[in-house]
């Protein structure tokens, strides 16, 4: 078995990361999702510790002082942090961690975590993006037109990511992650030595 590693998803509003890392989660029962926490109110569905954990800014704050975050953002007016324990716990049981976050926690993961995976989900067009953002209806205008704005700052990132998948098709987008998980998975640094283990128990 490989080692546990960080796989990190960022990508604009409305790019379809949601949508996709829930479909990736049903078709990998192994892979382990990180909630999140945020001060964003929770959107008509969303249910607590389910999609976040929805806290105060007081609380939000705690945790920062007791330095419980793994990294955190403010982004599009809210604050959000990945919950450091429960993350790293898995990670060193073997498991591969899903992290939807945004660019700016990317970056701190990256000079943090140097086995970590970076992918960006980009969309097929920018007006395709829009539209999403729009259909999804869970924004006001301002806010909708705040992460359109923000999409093209956020897409001057990509360059730092390992990978990037155009989500066109859920089901394309889906299997192209899977793609990038059984390579990094075969990469040799996530395993401890390989030449023992051949030798002992075979290559399988
Ligand atoms: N840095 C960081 N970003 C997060 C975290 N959780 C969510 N985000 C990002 O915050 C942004 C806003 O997320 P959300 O409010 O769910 O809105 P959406 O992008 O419109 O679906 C997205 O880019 C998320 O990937 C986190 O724990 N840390
Ligand atoms: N491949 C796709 N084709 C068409 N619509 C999509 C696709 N992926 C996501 N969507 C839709 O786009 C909207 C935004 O998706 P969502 O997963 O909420 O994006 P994000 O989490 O990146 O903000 C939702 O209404 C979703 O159903």
């Amino acid at each position: 078995m490989s080692k546990g590693f960080l796989l990190i998803i960022s990508g604009p509003a409305g790019t379809g990361k949601g949508t996709v890392c829930k479909a990736l989660l049903e078709r990998n029962k192994d892979i382990i999702y990180s909630i999140s926490a945020t001060t964003r109110k929770p959107r008509v569905g969303e249910a607590e510790g389910v999609n976040y954990f929805f806290i105060d800014e007081e609380e939000f704050k705690r945790m920062k002082k007791n330095d419980e975050f793994l990294e955190h953002a403010y982004v599009h007016t809210n604050y959000y942090g990945t919950p450091k324990k429960f993350v790293m716990d898995e990670v060193n049981k073997g498991e591969i961690v899903l992290l939807e976050i945004d660019v700016q926690g990317a970056l701190q993961i990256k000079n943090n975590y140097s086995e970590a995976v970076f992918v960006f989900l980009l969309p097929p067009t920018m007006e395709e993006l829009k539209n999403r953002i729009v259909k999804r209806g869970t924004e006001t205008e301002e806010d909708i037109n705040r992460r359109f704005e923000n999409a093209f700052k956020e897409l001057d990132f990509v360059g730092k990511y390992d990978y990037f998948v155009v989500n066109d098709k859920i089901e394309d987008a889906v299997s192209d992650i899977e793609a990038i998980i059984k390579a990094e998975k075969l990469r040799v640094k996530r395993h401890s030595d390989i030449k023992d283990k051949v030798i002992s128990q075979g290559g399988k």
